[in-house]
């Protein structure tokens, strides 16, 4: 939640619940404990105390300290509160970030240079496709069924696509006839292009084009995904494909001045790229107007209905001008789709949407050889080191629990010669962009990361995903060791597995190893009907949703309730990692 754009907002912003027991000791203690319970759809920044006053101060501090960030702090104290022994602070504006990105590439070469489709990328057309729902359109095989206007498809050209993938070869006809989608298709198959293509086609064929200088802007096309950086690289994606055109997508997410982000809007908007936060903030300053939006996406859909995000993407449907679901065309995409949001989403759609499956619903990449070393945690570093030694210089993501972890092994593999770098919630905005920059330019070919790194990002050439701390959910973990075996290319994933930490998480292990057709360890399979198995979070067989969740007792049993709200208030504790 640290990273949330309502840190520049009066009206809304962020908050934290903390008990005297647990952050009385550090700033670390303070920042990653207790905020999982923290609500995103709070409307006012507060702390919460137990009424000591010393320890009131010092989260107080901790917060101005973080207000440093962005280039100014502006803290004001918006009023104290005591019901009971607990006292609520409320903020009432939050530190002035003045950071502007430097403008992205303007020459061409740049703007289309990508990475080669690998050995595998055939091999997509052998994978099941289900497309459940009434009248699916009939799929293309090429692009040029696509019937995309001659701008896109040079540019589609351009950016070395030959052939669609599966994903693309449904998806592109089921947007293009305006059905709503929820499609589920493993990481690095293409799932950006399947919405982006056949809604480019669209505004281009009916002759969109941006209006420049208007105070409001009244964008077609509206996308949302949890990270900052996820949503620029989507934007760099529209901008590619839209090149040359009179199409104009623009990005707003937080991090960033938000000044900069108006003045980019006021040249015109089309195609509108954006975090969650940050979009609704532009909303309500009445910088971006929704009654002409036609396409709402939700990449990465399944994170952006969970706990964390449901009420701002509830709040965004809700939105003044923006039209009802049976006036707009909703799609969602990602890798992971677990049948309590494929529920939950199900109110965001028209009834006959379409469910387009790739694969099995939440598999894990084929293309990824996954591995797992049994190790306790004092012995995890020297194994990193070891593992990277025999590694040489393979770009490698190295997942870690928590941000001050993440520091911390940054450091250590500095220290023992191995340019790293890291990303984590609590880094600045254009030290997050200077990491990943420097990790996609080879110059520091380790990046350490918490899960804000674990979704959608696609940096070229990541030989290998270290799982150094397991995640405690196991559609983390796909989208984790997702990041390597992208487009065809193989990649590897090495996860250290502590099993006083992660026996949880054992049998989901079990069926995702199984499902990817993977050798199991004995030991982990072992660990899997142990008994110390899921008590809760993570049962596997209820968790993955093996299809179309409309198709019933078949297609995967509902999650009870009680498992439903466990996984969410996991997920919930996950939040603190995200936009
Ligand atoms: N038809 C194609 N031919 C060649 N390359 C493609 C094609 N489609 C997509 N790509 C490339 O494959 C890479 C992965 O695509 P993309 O990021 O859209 O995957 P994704 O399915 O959204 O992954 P994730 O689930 O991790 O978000 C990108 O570099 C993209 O440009």
């Amino acid at each position: 939640m640290d990273e949330w754009e309502e840190q520049e907002t009066a009206t809304s912003g962020t908050c934290a619940l903390t008990s005297h027991t647990s952050n009385a000791g550090t700033q670390g203690d303070f920042w990653s404990s207790d905020r999982g319970e923290f609500q995103r759809g709070e409307s006012l920044r507060f702390f919460l105390s137990d009424g000591d006053s010393q320890n009131n101060t010092a989260e107080r501090s901790s917060f101005s300290r973080r207000g440093g960030r962005g280039g100014g702090v502006c803290v004001c104290v918006g009023g104290i509160y005591t019901v009971g022994h607990l006292t609520f602070l409320f903020l009432t504006a939050g530190p002035r970030v003045t950071y502007v990105p430097p403008p992205p590439s303007e020459d061409e070469e740049s703007i289309f240079s990508h990475y080669e489709s690998g050995v595998n990328f055939d091999k997509y057309d052998e994978i099941l496709v289900d497309v459940s729902g009434t009248n699916p359109p009939p799929a293309i095989m090429t692009f040029d069924e696509a019937a995309l206007c001659e701008s896109l498809k040079r540019n589609v050209s351009k950016s070395g696509y030959v052939k669609p993938t599966p994903v693309q070869k449904h998806g592109i006809p089921i947007v293009s006839a305006g059905r709503d989608l929820m499609a589920c298709a493993q990481t690095g198959s293409g799932k950006t292009a399947a919405f982006l293509l056949p809604i480019l086609q669209q505004l281009m064929a009916d002759g969109a084009a941006a209006s420049c200088f208007s105070e409001t802007q009244e964008p077609e096309a509206i996308i949302v995904a949890p990270t900052r950086e996820l949503i620029n690289q989507i934007y760099l994606e529209a901008r590619k494909f839209a090149y040359g055109t009179c199409v104009r997508p623009v990005v707003v997410y937080g991090g960033v001045s938000t000044g900069h982000q108006i003045r980019d809007l006021s040249r015109g908007c089309n195609v509108l790229c954006g975090t969650p936060g940050r979009l609704l903030d532009m909303i309500g300053r009445g910088k971006v107007g929704l009654t002409k939006v036609r396409y709402l996406v939700l990449d990465e859909a399944d994170r952006m209905l969970d706990m964390g995000f449901e009420p701002d993407m509830r709040r965004l449907v809700g939105s003044p001008g923006m039209p009802s679901k049976e006036n707009r065309q909703t799609l969602m995409f990602s890798a992971t789709f677990p049948e309590d949001i494929q529920r939950l989403a199900a109110d965001f759609l028209k009834t006959d949407y379409l469910f387009l499956a790739v694969g099995i619903v939440g598999g894990a990449c084929s293309d990824v050889e996954q591995t797992f070393v049994q190790v306790t945690k004092f012995a995890k570093r020297d194994q990193l080191l070891d593992l990277l030694k025999s590694t040489g210089s393979a770009r490698t993501m190295v997942f870690v629990e928590t941000k001050r972890q993440a520091d911390f092994i940054a450091v250590i593999l500095c220290q023992e010669k191995f340019p790293t770098t890291s990303i984590h919630g609590d880094r600045e905005q254009w030290q997050r962009e200077q990491a990943l920059g420097d990790f996609r330019s080879g110059k520091c070919p380790v990046l350490v990361a918490t899960s804000v790194g674990a979704r959608g990002l696609d940096i070229p050439d990541v030989q290998l995903v270290v799982n150094f701390d397991l995640p405690n959910n196991i559609d983390e973990y796909v989208h984790r060791i997702g990041r390597t075996g992208r487009c065809g290319n193989t990649g590897r994933a090495v996860s250290f597995y502590d099993p006083e930490a992660n026996s949880e998480l054992a049998q989901s292990l079990v069926t995702i190893l199984s499902k990817a057709q993977q050798e199991v360890p004995s030991w982990l399979e072992a660990a899997a009907f142990s008994g110390h198995g899921p008590s809760g979070f993570n049962p596997p067989r209820k968790h993955f949703a093996s299809t179309d969740l409309r198709k019933g007792p078949q297609g995967g049993l509902f999650q009870d309730s009680s498992v439903t709200s466990q996984l969410a208030a996991q997920t919930a504790a996950d939040d603190e990692e995200w936009e």
